[in-house]
């Protein structure tokens, strides 16, 4: 056998930057052990193989880096793509799915029955760790009839669900057991008169209830822009950080796809968690690059700073 060899300051050299890399990663590290990070996967985020691999393997770095990540994934795409194969159109109104109860079949088959379990089977590669959930599942999220405010009138929309409570106990006990949990924004009926009833959730007003109710100190959603644009679609300025009442000012001007998403960050650092950031899913380990880094990007809302409502 020939042993191969080299030389050993070469050795040495080449790895000195990622020592470099994990040791500037340290403070971020002691900062955010044992906190509960709520990470928004968008479908429109969810575009190739390899950045849900490389989402996966991010989640999994968090765990195993004493962070506690929980997942809440959307899947809006992957539900109209459904749907336009069962010969149904998709309608939406005020930047919500009109979901009758046909189509709520269909939301909850792709939601539960494909898009999570994807998810949960890319994590589990990684070992034992994600078991997926809806908000049926312990009652972990009730809620009532939502309807939408267009022009000024309220419209039926069927079974989206407005969020009236959150246990989150099941989502706690996954943690203490190192578990990821994946969760898919279906609720269950809070009606007495509706019993056994679902509703279909948005999943960025899903995954800010959870923030809130699991004191997160993190809310992360990933999706396929850069972050808030200043003036959109005219101009590609993000905006990197305002506070909760700079957002309240601009929810107004708001267009359909970010209005679910800024309300729940507002909703998030109003309730508690420290930073809700709006970051680009398209970028390989954005998540890695958002919690270890100065390199932060996208939009990041903070709390109105003390005194200041
Ligand atoms: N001010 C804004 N800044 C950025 N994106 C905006 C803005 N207003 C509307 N949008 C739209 O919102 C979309 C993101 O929302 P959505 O399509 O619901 O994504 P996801 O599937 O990730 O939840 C963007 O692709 C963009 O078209
Ligand atoms: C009520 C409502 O609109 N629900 C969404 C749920 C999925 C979702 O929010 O997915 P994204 O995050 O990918 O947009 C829908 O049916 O499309």
């Amino acid at each position: 056998m020939t042993a191969t060899t080299e030389p050993q300051s070469t050795r040495r050299h080449t790895a000195l930057p990622k020592a470099r890399t994990l040791v500037e990663a340290l403070p971020w590290l002691t900062r955010h052990h044992g906190r509960t990070v709520v990470i928004k996967f968008g479908g429109n985020a969810m575009v190739d193989e390899s950045l849900k691999a490389a989402f996966a393997q991010d989640v999994v770095f968090l765990r195993q880096a004493g962070l506690k990540p929980v997942v809440v994934h959307g899947g809006g795409p992957q539900i109209s793509a459904h749907l336009d194969r069962l010969g149904l159109e998709s309608e939406f109104k005020a930047g919500l799915r009109v979901t009758t109860p046909e189509a709520m079949d269909a939301v909850r088959m792709v939601l539960a029955g494909q898009v999570q379990r994807e998810l949960v089977g890319l994590l589990n590669q990684h070992g034992p760790l994600a078991v997926g959930l809806t908000g049926e599942d312990a009652h972990l999220m009730a809620a009532t009839q939502h309807y939408a405010h267009v022009d000024g009138e309220r419209v039926d929309i069927g079974r989206v669900g407005e969020v009236t409570g959150i246990d989150p106990g099941i989502v706690r006990t996954l943690l203490d057991d190192g578990r990821i949990p994946v969760i898919s924004s279906i609720a269950h009926s809070a009606d007495a008169d509706d019993a056994g009833g679902v509703f279909n959730v948005n999943a960025d007003t899903a995954a800010a209830a959870l923030a809130v109710a699991l004191g997160a100190e993190t809310l992360m959603v990933l999706t396929d822009v850069e972050g808030l644009y200043a003036d959109w679609p005219h101009s590609d300025d993000v905006i990197s950080r305002l506070t909760a009442s700079e957002l309240e000012e601009l929810l107004p001007e708001l267009a359909s796809g970010m209005v679910p998403k800024m309300e729940g960050c507002l909703h998030a650092v109003r309730g508690g968690v420290t930073t809700a950031r709006v970051i680009d899913g398209r970028v390989q380990h954005s998540i890695l690059l958002e919690i270890f880094t100065d390199e932060g990007i996208g939009t990041m809302v903070v709390p109105d700073p003390e005194g200041q409502q």
